[in-house]
């Protein structure tokens, strides 16, 4: 039997925690595996956990993952589970860093109706029917969080031009989430990304009151027939008006 959609926000975090406990275990077993080989493992593993999940629990529903072929009837579908297995993979490979993720969002007609990012080597999944007050931002310079190993350019003249600290991180969930737990102000990203890359970060930040939208103030739309979606803002309300003002004037 499936549950009844009122708990797709269920259904998002448990298997977002189930697949970070499966990499969590990979990671932990494998140590005669690193870079690449370490990689295509949890990759592999998480998105293959994922879509054996979701088709037990929603088999009625589409998948959208970085790790899938894509499924062209997601295009005509209601409803599109839009998954990224392993976000960070890179520090994943890294051990002991712990600032890699897993998404699982839900898309319904049009909207992120459904979302969690699992950050498991913190043991945290973050959802968006959840919400967390946001931590009191302390004074001084606004914080950007930013790619730790291909920071854009376009962010690094941002923060130029806003005289913003730059807090390097892997993974795009994690950059997220560090604008909800207070470590930074905003994560504005620039050049490339996918779908998958931002859904269910999105997802958890809309649950948590943010307005996250494109660079150019437009909003982020999901589910369409090219998943490249290479640009997003996540801030926090009070730097909102700021950053949306550097990103204009530099536009
Ligand atoms: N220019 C780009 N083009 C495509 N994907 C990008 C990108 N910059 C970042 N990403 C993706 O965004 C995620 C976060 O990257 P970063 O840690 O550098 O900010 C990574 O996802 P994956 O780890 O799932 O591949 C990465 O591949
Ligand atoms: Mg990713």
């Amino acid at each position: 039997m499936t549950d009844s959609p009122a708990d797709d926000h269920e259904v998002a975090a448990a298997v977002a925690a189930e697949a970070g406990r499966a990499l969590v275990a990979v990671r932990a077993e494998r140590t005669d595996l690193d870079g690449a080989d370490l990689k295509d493992l949890g990759d592999r593993t998480s998105h293959e956990l994922i879509v054996r999940l979701l088709a037990e629990r929603r088999p009625d529903d589409a998948v959208l993952s970085e790790e899938g072929a894509d499924d062209p009837r997601r295009l005509a579908a209601h409803r599109v589970w839009i998954v990224d297995p392993l976000d960070g993979t890179r520090e994943f490979s890294e051990r002991p860093r712990d600032d890699w993720a897993v998404h699982v969002a839900l898309w319904e007609d049009g909207s992120l109706v459904a979302g969690a990012v699992g950050l498991p080597a913190r043991d945290v999944v973050h959802r968006m029917d959840r919400p967390a007050d946001l931590p009191p931002r302390p004074d001084g310079p606004v914080r950007l969080a930013v790619s730790r190993s291909r920071p854009p350019a376009f962010v690094v003249e941002l923060a130029e031009r806003l005289g913003a600290e730059l807090v390097p991180m892997g993974s795009a969930g994690v950059k997220a989430m560090a604008v909800l737990d207070g470590t930074v102000d905003a994560y504005v990203h620039a050049g490339g990304q996918y779908e998958w890359d931002s859904a269910a970060p999105v997802a958890v930040a809309i649950g948590h009151g943010l307005a996250p939208t494109r660079v150019d103030g437009s909003p982020l739309e999901y589910n369409r027939e090219n998943p490249w979606l290479p640009d997003l803002v996540v801030a926090r309300p009070e730097v909102l008006a700021e950053v949306r003002a550097a990103l204009d004037a530099l536009a």
